[in-house]
């Protein structure tokens, strides 16, 4: 079992690794769109979030030795399922493969982001 560390991605801010490889599988934890180098909120847009959390999330899936196109499973929490459609159409752009996925809304999110998913992935 192996943490994952990396400045690509914001550094965690509860009691959490960013990720775990754990027999050849990387866990992500649910990424916000907070920007790696200074830990601020991307933008206030479902769009611009979401671009930021996908992001992060390669940061992770990378330094975990994963990419997107080995993702096989992923967890989205919208804060309004209203965004549905805007954030789908962010996802489909990092994710043309089509992952297993799920995806709920929550009544809110850490930082009151618009927008948190995470990924498991093999390493390749
Ligand atoms: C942002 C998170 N992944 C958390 O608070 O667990």
């Amino acid at each position: 079992m192996q943490k994952i560390s990396t400045s690509n991605a914001p550094s965690a801010i509860g009691p959490y690794s960013q990720g775990m490889v754990v027999n050849g599988v990387v866990y992500t934890s649910g990424q916000i769109p907070a920007i790696p180098a200074t830990g601020e909120i991307a933008g206030e847009t479902i769009a611009i979030q979401a671009k930021q959390v996908m992001e992060n999330l390669g940061g992770v899936l990378q330094a975990g030795g994963s990419d997107y196109d080995a993702v096989f499973k992923t967890t989205c929490f919208l804060a309004d399922m209203a965004d549905f459609v805007a954030f789908n159409e962010v996802y489909a752009t990092y994710f043309p493969n089509c992952p297993a996925r799920s995806c709920v809304a929550v009544k809110t999110l850490p930082k009151n982001v618009l927008v948190e998913v995470e990924a498991i992935g093999l390493v390749k």
